[in-house]
């Protein structure tokens, strides 16, 4: 199924949630919602939902509008990270909860439903936990099992918030991982809410920036990470130097030196200069080159990681070429480059 979002906003009293928010997930893709706390992830997905309604602006399901259609109606299955499961039923009756209320014409008898939950608890991999109550699950078991829950119904779209925020970094990597294969196999278009770049980054299809209800940039996540669109996408996802440059006549210059920086389609004036720390290429302090002092020197991964100062501005850079002495002085070039106007 495809989503589309056309131009949503959303105000609680005089603050603007969402903001004229516009986006499209296609059929079987799955979508990451990312961005800092507050930027609007969680408003949008109740909007998606039908927990919630815009001010203005539409929601599109495979090209029907379900603006105003309750969540009851509209399909979807649902895992938020504290959307806990019954603590009296069982693991079984917990998956089968949204089979079972049903209005009896619609709900599926009951040999139907325990079928049912046995194919889901195959699918969780948990074919022997039926019986137990979720106190006696580990964290990672009861994600699973909501997400069965959520499942069960047969949503034509998943919506996950944050579903596994409050699990140890070994689990929520296992778990997304496992998630991704069963959106494969399934079919399934997903929407995932995280404020964590990197299970953004290695679960989409293409992630959504989004800061103080708005959208920064929507992409895979290589275009996000190599080519970010603003500088809070810059700053935002990876690690990234900053440097306050000029841009003057076609140059880019740092106090006045021109670097062999190409100043991209800038008017004249104050910009920045962003690089990742694999961005830059470490040689001498000629003309061209980004002056640094060099600071201290570690082994990261395959490559060492130079900390040095341009000015009083700490920047970081990993190389694998000749090591300069702590103290040297050094010059920075790059083969590419962000550079934005100064705010
Ligand atoms: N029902 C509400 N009434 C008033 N303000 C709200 C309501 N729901 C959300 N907000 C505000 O809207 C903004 C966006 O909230 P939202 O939950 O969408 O952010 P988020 O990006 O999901 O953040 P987090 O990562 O912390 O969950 C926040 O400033 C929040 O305080």
């Amino acid at each position: 199924m495809s989503i589309v979002i056309d131009a949503v906003s959303k105000r609680f009293g005089q603050f603007a949630a969402l903001n004229d928010v516009s986006l499209e997930a296609r059929p079987g893709e799955f979508l990451a919602l990312l961005g800092p706390s507050g930027s609007g992830k969680t408003t949008l997905l109740r909007m998606i939902a039908g927990l919630d309604f815009p001010d203005s602006g539409h929601v599109l399901f495979d090209g029907a509008d379900m603006t105003g259609t309750p969540a009851a109606e509209r399909q979807i299955g649902f895992v938020f990270q504290n959307y806990a499961l019954f603590r009296h039923m069982t693991v079984a009756d917990n998956i089968a909860f949204g089979l079972t209320v049903r209005a009896r014409r619609d709900r599926p008898a009951k040999a139907d439903i325990r079928a049912r939950v046995a194919e889901l608890l195959d699918l969780i991999q948990l074919p022997d936990l039926g019986h137990r109550y979720p106190a006696q699950l580990s964290g990672g078991q009861r994600q699973r099992v909501a997400l069965a829950r959520a499942l069960a119904v047969e949503p034509r779209l998943l919506l996950l918030d944050e579903p596994f925020g409050a699990l140890d970094a070994k689990v929520r990597k296992d778990l997304r991982r496992w998630l991704r294969e069963l959106h494969d196999r399934l079919g399934l278009t997903s929407v995932f809410v995280t404020h964590d770049q990197e299970e953004a980054l290695e679960l989409a299809d293409r992630v959504v920036i989004m800061n103080r209800g708005v959208i920064e940039q929507i992409g895979t996540p290589r275009e996000v990470y190599d080519m970010p669109a603003t500088p809070f996408v810059s700053e935002f996802v990876g690690e990234t130097n900053r440097i306050p440059v000029t841009v003057a006549d076609g140059r880019v210059l740092h106090h006045g030196q021109a670097l062999d920086v190409s100043p991209k389609a800038l008017a004249n004036g104050p910009a920045e200069l962003h690089f990742r720390p694999h961005e830059a290429l470490l040689g001498d302090d000629a003309p061209g080159a980004l002056p640094i002092v060099v600071g201290a020197v570690h082994k990261r991964g395959g490559t060492w990681r130079v900390e040095a100062r341009v000015d009083d501005i700490a920047v970081e850079i990993d190389t694998s070429g000749p090591l300069p002495e702590r103290g040297a002085r050094a010059g920075l070039r790059f083969d590419d480059v962000q550079i934005f106007p100064a705010l």
